[in-house]
C-alpha cells in the first residue's frame, strides 16, 4: 500500500492535545509516525500541506442515504461520495429506507451495498418493526450484524412502554439510542417555526415544545432504563438547558446540533420554499444563540448534519407541500468553521473535538485520533480562502440546500481513509 507523507501542515489533533505544524507518516493504512519533521522515502507521496489543516477525518453519525428504496434522492455511491467531498470518513445512515432497516437481513443487505463506499459506513437500525411503533423490531439481531446505534429517526417512538422496551434493549445490548425528539401530536401540520416569520408567510409553525417534551422524556427514561441516550438535532433553547440538567446528574447524555440550526434563524428566510423546510425547522434567534452558547460551554458535543437529500421537483415548492429535509455533507465543515471558528464561538480544536473526537466517543469506536497506530483516516483544508457554496457542484443527488451561493472559509481539500486518497479538491 502506498506510504504517504504529510508536510508541513497545521495538524489540530485535539485527542492528543497538538495544534501545530507537524509531519504525519502513513504506512498501510495506519499512522505510523507524527513529528515535526520527517524525511520521506523515495517511494512516499508526499502532500504538501503547508499553510493548510490536518484533522482526524469527520465523523457524521446523521444521515440519510435513501439506499435502498428512494435512490431518485440518493444512493450509498453518490451519499458516500459527498461525504468524501465534505471531509466526512465516517457516516452513520439512518434506517429511515424502504424497507426500514428493523432486521439483521437488511442490515446484511446494507452492509454488503457499502461496499462501494469511499468512506466507512456504521449503520444504525430501527427499534421498531418498518418504524412503525407497534412492534419491537429484532435489536440482538440487528447488533451482531453490525449496526452501532438505534434509532426510529424521522419520528420519534410516541408509545412510551413500547420506547421503554426499546431502551432496555439498548441498555442491555450497550448500543446508543439517537432519538429524534418530536411530539407527533404536537406538531398540528406545521411546516416552519411557530412565530413571526411563519405568520407573515401564512404558513402553520411547530412550536418549541413539539420537540422539548420529547426531549425531557427521553433523558427521563433513559435515566430509568440505564442506556446511553443521544439526542439528535436539537433545535432549541430548552433542549440545551434539559441536556444541561441530565448532565449535572452524571447522565450518559449527549446532544448533536446541525449546522443549519446554528447558522441560520427563522426570520432569514425569505420565502415560502422547500428548501428551508426541515425537522425540526430553524428557530428563533433566541434558539440560535443558545444552541451556539451550548457548543461553546461544552453541553452539546456534537455537531452532525441530518443530510436529508429530496428531489429537485419535490422541494422546489411550498413548504406546505414539500418534504422536511435539507443536504448537509458537503458543507458542514464550511459552515462550522465560517459561523463558529471565525466568529470566535469555538477554536478550530474544539470544532474538531465536535466532528471528530466526541461523535467517536458516543459510538464508542477508536477514531477521532491521529496518534502512531491509529487507521488513517484523516481530513485536509485550507482555512484561509473565502468562496461561495455552489450546489451545482454537489457529489450528493441531493442539491436541496438553503446555503447555496453563501460566503464561506474552510474547503476541503484532500480526504484519507485507512491511508487511501479518497477525495482530492
Ligand atoms: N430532518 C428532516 O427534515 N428529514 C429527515 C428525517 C429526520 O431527520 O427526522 C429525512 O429523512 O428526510
Ligand atoms: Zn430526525
Ligand atoms: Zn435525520
Amino acid at each position: 500500500m502506498e506510504k504517504i507523507l504529510i508536510k508541513n501542515g497545521r495538524v489540530v489533533d485535539p485527542a492528543n492535545y497538538i495544534d501545530g505544524k507537524k509531519d504525519i507518516l502513513i504506512e498501510d493504512g495506519k499512522i505510523k509516525k507524527v513529528a515535526d519533521f520527517i524525511v520521506e522515502d523515495e517511494d512516499t507521496n508526499v502532500i504538501d500541506a503547508d499553510e493548510k489543516v490536518v484533522m482526524p477525518g469527520f465523523i457524521d453519525l446523521h444521515v440519510h442515504l435513501r439506499e435502498p428504496g428512494f435512490e431518485y434522492k440518493e444512493t450509498i455511491e453518490t451519499g458516500s461520495k459527498a461525504a468524501a467531498r465534505g471531509g466526512v470518513t465516517s457516516i452513520c445512515p439512518m434506517p429511515n429506507t424502504k424497507p426500514v432497516i428493523d432486521s439483521p437481513e437488511s442490515v446484511k443487505d446494507l452492509l454488503k451495498r457499502a461496499e462501494c463506499s469511499p468512506v466507512h459506513i456504521l449503520p444504525i437500525g430501527a427499534c421498531t418493526i418498518g418504524q412503525e411503533g407497534k412492534e419491537l423490531a429484532d435489536i440482538e439481531g440487528m447488533k451482531d450484524a453490525g449496526i452501532v446505534a438505534l434509532s426510529e429517526d424521522g419520528k420519534s417512538v410516541m408509545d412510551s412502554a413500547l420506547f421503554r422496551k426499546s431502551l432496555k434493549e439498548a441498555a442491555r445490548l450497550d448500543l446508543p439510542m439517537f432519538s429524534h425528539c418530536e411530539d407527533k401530536a404536537l406538531v398540528e401540520g406545521g411546516v416552519m417555526n411557530k412565530g413571526q416569520k411563519a405568520e407573515e408567510l401564512g404558513l402553520p409553525g411547530i412550536t418549541n415544545s413539539v420537540e422539548d417534551v420529547i426531549v425531557a422524556r427521553d433523558i427521563i427514561m433513559s435515566k430509568e432504563a440505564g442506556n446511553r441516550l443521544h439526542l439528535c438535532h436539537c433545535s432549541t433553547a430548552d433542549s440545551v438547558v434539559l441536556v444541561e440538567m441530565a448532565k449535572k446528574q452524571g447522565l450518559p447524555v449527549s446532544a448533536e446540533v446541525c449546522p443549519h440550526h446554528f447558522t441560520m434563524s427563522d426570520d432569514e428566510i425569505t420565502e415560502d420554499n422547500g428548501r428551508f423546510k426541515m425537522n425540526p425547522p430553524l428557530r428563533n434567534r433566541e434558539d440560535v444563540d443558545a444552541l451556539k452558547e451550548g457548543l461553546k460551554t461544552g453541553i452539546m458535543e456534537v455537531i452532525s448534519t441530518d443530510h436529508a437529500p429530496h428531489g429537485k421537483e419535490e422541494k422546489d415548492q411550498s413548504m406546505l407541500k414539500a418534504p422536511f429535509g435539507i443536504v448537509g455533507l458537503e458543507t458542514s465543515f464550511a459552515l462550522g468553521y465560517t459561523e463558529l471558528v471565525d466568529k470566535g464561538v469555538l477554536t478550530l480544536s474544539q470544532l474538531v473535538e465536535k466532528m471528530s473526537v466526541n461523535p467517536a466517543k458516543v459510538l464508542g469506536i477508536d477514531k477521532g485520533n491521529l496518534a502512531p497506530g491509529k487507521a488513517a483516516d484523516i481530513v485536509i483544508a485550507d482555512i484561509t480562502k473565502e468562496y461561495k457554496i455552489d450546489s451545482s457542484k454537489f457529489v450528493s443527488k441531493g442539491k436541496n440546500t438553503p446555503f447555496d451561493g453563501k460566503k464561506v472559509k474552510g474547503r476541503v481539500i484532500t480526504t484519507i481513509v485507512d491511508g487511501k486518497i479518497v477525495y482530492k479538491y
